[in-house]
């Protein structure tokens, strides 16, 4: 075998004579959205040496970024601009007249390829391992860079393990994830490339037997100058928006995928930007005194002076993504990690007390009472901690992974991944389940107790809809184009909700 020691030999045509001489396949029908697979992308050679090197440099499991039950395939980010660079000029050579050409650049005007996202994931699986259904996230670098296609090749043949499959699906997880509405599935090739567009819906399927390795990254786009470019300048958020938090004054806060916070005023009127985190803001509270704190998948937790906008503080809260934040009074917030934990502090951001019990990822948070806190898991309960003793008092387990959690002075709300919604009362010793109903055809993302009995829940079947309390009677529905993550009501009885398509929308 020909001895290749470092990805840098990825270098001229490969094996073939004739670079143009790839099969070429558009898997999915056209209405779907780009989908185009290339046989022979990379050599065999090529796919060994990604592989080896690899798993010289180790890979990670997913989970410290991911919920298992959504993906635990492991992982590993590797950066190399000069690999991206060769990656993009072998796309050049197998496309007759440049890569755009395959591209369908009707539906990108004003948009022009510019190269492959030099974050590079390499992804193994191995026996159990999956991607559960999922849309690709799109990758902004300012408002005129972003990704919009999914690059992809596989290092693994499939005759060397089973399962494994790519599978493209015509709509999401709100119509299942049953094989009916497969539309096409992949079989793996060693060294074949997919493209498609980040907005199909696909799974990478269970491997059952072997190993399967990808390479993962993007294809990236700059806008062109003129007036065939689309502004996207208009949106709140560049990408997903996450959560939302109400202020004192009135207003309220956004924190989003662009790894920015921002702040509104009560009728939308953008008032700043606060900028610092290094990835995924997903959780945001006022906690008095002109203070607000945010939680990212960056690990930590930030305090920021909201007249100012300045940061004052920023500390590493969780061994993982750290997901959840409440405020219990003006001395104690408590957050939640993908490591499993729960962390107590101090307005100021010293740490305090760490509570351990979930088997899961901590999800939610909500305050019942000064001393008194609930949380939601991914290992599908719901825990009542005793902030004096830091005991959990009360414990109950459901069959689904607990994505959301709120609370209000007479009973607690829980979302599920299967679209579930519970309410619950605790009586100060027993957590007794008063309600189940279904909410969404996908998981809730977000419940919330609104004033005069209402309860505001947000899902991936992309619908925001409001509850009355107790009588379950749906009040409202609102329709989005994609998942609806959260949702706050302001002083003024307006609501807020938003989402995966960055824009907040007031209602
Ligand atoms: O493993 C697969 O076939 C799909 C992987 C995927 O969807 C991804 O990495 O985004
Ligand atoms: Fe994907």
């Amino acid at each position: 075998m020909e001895a290749i020691s470092t990805v840098s030999d990825l270098e001229a045509p490969g094996i073939h004579d004739d670079p143009r001489s790839r099969a070429i396949e558009y898997p999915l029908p056209r209405s779907l959205g780009n989908c185009i697979l290339i046989a022979d992308f990379l050599s065999a050679t090529e796919c060994k040496a990604l592989i080896a090197q690899a798993e010289a440099r180790g890979f990670a499991s997913a989970e410290s970024d991911y919920p298992p039950s959504y993906r635990n395939n492991d992982r590993q980010v590797l950066d190399d601009p000069a690999l991206a660079e060769r990656l993009l000029r072998r796309l050049n050579e197998v496309c007759q007249g440049g890569a755009e050409n395959l591209l369908d650049a009707d539906q990108r005007t004003g948009w022009r390829l510019q190269g492959v996202n030099e974050r590079l994931r390499l992804c193994r699986y191995r026996p159990g391992q999956q991607f559960r259904i999922h849309q690709d996230g799109v990758h902004h670098r300012g408002p005129d860079c972003r990704s919009m296609l999914t690059f992809m090749v596989y290092l693994t043949d499939g005759n060397e393990f089973e399962g494994g499959d790519t599978l493209f699906y015509g709509a999401g997880p709100a119509h299942g994830e049953s094989a009916d509405d497969i539309v096409a599935r992949v079989r793996p090739r060693a060294g074949s490339l997919i493209l498609f567009d980040h907005g199909v819906w696909h799974a990478g399927a269970t491997v059952t037997r072997g190993t399967k390795y990808i390479l993962r990254s993007d294809l990236l786009f700059h806008r062109t100058q003129g007036e065939d470019a689309e502004p996207i300048a208009t949106a709140h958020h560049q990408g997903y928006i996450w959560a939302l938090a109400t202020l004192a004054g009135g207003g309220l806060a956004s924190g989003g995928r662009d790894g920015n916070i921002r702040l509104w005023k009560a009728d939308g009127t953008a008032i700043r930007t606060l900028t610092g985190h290094g990835q995924s803001v997903l959780g945001l509270a006022d906690i008095g005194n002109g203070l607000l704190a945010s939680i990212s998948r960056d690990r930590t937790l930030r305090f920021w002076a909201t007249a100012s906008g300045r940061c004052l503080k920023t500390v590493t809260a969780h061994r993982a993504a750290a997901l959840s934040i409440a405020r219990l009074s003006d001395r104690l917030i408590a957050t939640g990690g993908a490591d499993h934990s729960i962390q107590l502090w101090s307005a100021q951001g010293e740490r305090l007390r760490m509570l351990e019990g979930h088997q899961g990822w901590v999800w939610g948070l909500a305050a019942l009472a000064d001393d008194l806190l609930a949380s939601a898991s991914e290992d599908g309960s719901l825990r009542i901690w005793d902030l004096q003793r830091d005991q959990c008092i009360a414990r109950r387990q459901t069959p689904h992974p607990m994505r959301t959690i709120d609370a209000h002075p007479e009973a607690l709300a829980t979302g599920d991944a299967n679209g579930n919604v519970r309410l619950w009362a605790f009586d100060g010793e027993r957590l007794v389940e008063t309600a189940s109903f279904t909410a969404h055809a996908a998981a809730v993302r977000r419940v919330r107790f609104l004033r005069d009995g209402r309860l505001a829940t947000c899902g991936e079947d992309n619908c925001l809809r409001i509850w009355d309390i107790p009588s379950l009677a749906l009040l409202h529905e609102d329709q989005r184009i994609n998942f609806v993550t959260d949702v706050v009501e302001l002083q003024g009885g307006a609501t807020v909700s938003c989402g995966y398509d960055g824009e907040l929308v007031w209602s």
